[in-house]
Order: structure tokens, then sequence, then C-alpha cells
């Protein structure tokens, strides 16, 4: 087997690919009693646990998951889930083996909260993922447009994909939700479609619409074909609120490697406690575990993540976000706000014209809602 970090998809990567340009750590001075950065292999870190790494890593040996420290040098770049790192050391993941991480890769993608809309203290909520799903119910929980606007945003500004997923079509039609993204080139997965559809696309957002059980059922099947299709080769993050229906994706779509794989590695006990993100590897469509090393297919858990604070996201950005509004922007005069009332804010134009659909103007009262919460959103401050 070749050594993992070699052999990754280049689908993922542009020419910021980590390959292509040596680290910076890389080339540090090297000690003589150190193993040479040289000879770390390369692993995805699936959780942090209080200092501690869960790597994931693959070599002549097999694949395994490994517990790591940072190296001291590393002490002040915060390490993630989904990172690659360069570990050396003890890489035998027998109980009690520690390695060390001594460098981290360039990232293709940061996926970042704030606390809250009026701080603007970074956190990262998982590195280069390329896919968010935001999974919504359509009932049970009432799906809220507020929770998937942020997480729209979230995605956009990180440059990833977002697919939304609607869960529990069989206790209400989706369609009214839907609409609201009519003018949005947004992919959608529901159960009871065979395929993903997108909201531009009206014909194929249509429900079967069949009147369900008030309660709780299984995960649709469709559902979670056509997830497990969608989702293979990439790395995924999986966000929503709680009760729509994650847990049961996740443990349908990782099989028995989520109960008996590394989950416990952490934390020694059956269930992931810590509220840390956690990369879960998919077995690819042939059932066997499709990651080797740091390449194939990942679905990150955000157990602790219950919204996207966007106090990190600029002004013009959020509404760049909201692509059935932003082409307004180029009319709004400079330092403009967007805040209701604002003089000369092209977006009120914008909506009443037509522009953005019959539901131009919820989306614009929910783009402001957005703005409103921010510690800039006082006129003037910027
Ligand atoms: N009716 C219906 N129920 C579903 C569907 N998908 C999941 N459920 C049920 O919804 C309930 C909640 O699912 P969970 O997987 O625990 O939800 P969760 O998002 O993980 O929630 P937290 O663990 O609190 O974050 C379970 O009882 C599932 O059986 C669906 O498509 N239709
Ligand atoms: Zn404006």
């Amino acid at each position: 087997m070749s050594r993992p970090g070699r052999d990754f998809d280049p689908r993922r990567w542009d020419e910021s690919d980590v390959r292509a340009r040596p680290s910076k750590k890389g080339s540090r001075p090297r000690t003589k009693d150190r193993p040479t950065h040289g000879e770390a292999v390369v692993g995805r870190v699936v959780t942090v646990d209080r200092g501690r790494y869960t790597v994931h890593i693959g070599d002549e040996d097999g694949t395994r998951d490994i517990t790591a420290m940072r190296a001291k040098e590393l002490r002040r770049n915060p390490v993630v889930t989904g990172d690659l790192v360069g570990v050396v050391g003890d890489l035998s993941g027998r109980e009690g083996s520690l390695a060390r991480i001594v460098r981290i890769e360039d990232r293709s993608t940061v996926l970042r909260r704030s606390a809250d809309d009026s701080d603007a203290y970074e956190r990262v909520v998982v590195a280069n993922v390329d896919i968010l799903v935001i999974m919504v119910a359509a009932a049970n929980p009432e799906p809220r447009t507020g929770f998937i606007d942020r997480a729209l945003v979230a995605a956009y500004d990180a440059g990833i994909e977002p697919i939304l997923c609607i869960t529990k079509t069989d206790l209400r039609d989706p369609a009214d939700l839907l609409s609201h993204y009519r003018h949005l080139d947004l992919e959608v997965l529901t159960s009871g479609a065979a395929e993903p559809a997108r909201t531009g696309d009206a014909e194929s957002a249509k429900m079967d619409g069949t009147d369900g059980p008030d309660g709780d059922a299984d995960l649709d099947a469709g559902l979670l074909a056509t997830l497990r299709t969608r989702l293979e080769g990439h790395i995924s993050v999986l966000v929503g609120p709680s009760g729509v229906g994650k847990s049961t994706l996740l443990n349908a779509l990782a099989g028995t490697r989520r109960a008996t794989g590394h989950v416990n590695a952490v934390t020694g006990r059956g269930r992931h406690t810590s509220s840390s993100a956690l990369a879960i590897p998919l077995p690819d469509s042939s059932g066997t575990d499709g990651t080797d090393g740091t390449d194939g297919s990942w679905l990150v858990d955000t157990p602790g993540i219950r919204s996207f604070g966007l106090g990190l996201v600029d002004r013009d950005r959020v509404v760049e976000a909201f692509e059935d509004l932003a082409p307004a922007l180029a009319d709004c005069p400079r330092g403009c706000l967007h805040a209701a009332g604002e003089p000369g804010c092209a977006l009120d134009a914008w909506v009443a014209a037509g522009h953005a659909g019959a539901s131009g103007p919820e989306r614009l009262a929910s783009l402001r809602r957005l703005l409103d919460g921010r510690s800039d959103a006082a006129a003037g401050e910027r």
C-alpha cells in the first residue's frame, strides 16, 4: 500500500494543494534525536478531546486510529477535526500509545462560526470539508429558515457546497419551506424523492405528499440511498437542530463502523461524549471501509453546534450569500449597511421590482434579521 498523503483524490484539490507546496513547518531545522518531519505519516484528525487528537492513519500495517498530541512547536496552531496532519512517534495505536503531531497541512476549506453574531472570536468547526449538509425536518421540529439561511451564509463564506436535506416529509409536504428558496440554485434532498433536486427547478421539488403518522418513523430509505451516493468521495459535515434525524442518518450511513470504530478510542465509552466534531468514515458502495488513511468518504458530525454565529462574516459577504438578492448590491451607496430604512439601499427596490420573486420580501426580511444581530449593525460602524 502506498503511503497515505500521496494518493489524494485530485478532484478535491486545486493549485493550492497541500502537496504542491512544501509545508512551511516541514522545513524547520531538524534535531538528531527526533524523527525528521519528512518521515511523518499523514493522517486525518477525526476528533479532538482535551488536547488529545484522534488521528486516522493508514500505512503498511493497515488503517487505524491513533491518539496524538501536538508537538511543542505547534502549541499556537489550533488543530481541528478534518485537519490533515503529519504524525511521528508511536503510531501503533496500542492502548496508552501517544504519537506526536508535527505538521498541519494547509487547509482546503475552513468552516467557522462565532458564538453569536456580536462576537468576532473565531471558532473553527471543521477543516477540509467540501460539502455542508444542512439537515432540517419538514415538521417536528418545525423548520426554521433563520437556521438554514445562517448555515448557507457560513457555507458560502467558506467556499463549501451546501445541500439542504429535509427529513420527515412523511409528516408534512415541504413545498412551503422550499418555496422560500425557489430563487436560489440550491441542491435539495428530501425523503420520498428518488433524486437530488434543485430549488430552481420547481417540478422536481414536488413531493408525493402522503399523510404519515404524527410521530417519529425511520429515516426514509430513499433519502438514505441518495445521500450515500451523493456523499461518496467527499468530506461532508452535517449540521442541524436537535431531533431532525442526524443520529439516525449517521448510524445508517456509517453502519457498524460507528459502533465499533474509533468513537471508543476517544472516550473509552460506547458513545462520543465530547461536543467536538467527529469525523466518521463512510463505507464505499462496495460496503468496505472506503478510507485508506486520509482518503475516502467522511461525514463529520457536529454535536455541539446548534447555530452559526456570523460575527466573522463581512456584511457584504452575508448579502452575497443571498444569491437572489445579491445583484442589488451593485446599486447600493458606498458603505451601505443594507439595514431596513437605510436611505438608498437598493435591496428594497430590487425586491419591490420582483427580481427575487414571490419569496423576495421574506428573503429580505430574513437577511436583515441576520444583519441586525451583528455588532456592526449600528449605523456608521463597519
Ligand atoms: N417521521 C419520521 N421520523 C424520522 C425520520 N427520520 C428520523 N426520524 C425520527 O426522528 C427522531 C429523532 O432522530 P435523531 O436521529 O435522534 O435526531 P438528531 O438530529 O440526531 O437529534 P439530536 O441527537 O438531539 O441532535 C428519531 O426517533 C427518528 O426515528 C423521518 O424521515 N420521518
Ligand atoms: Zn444596501
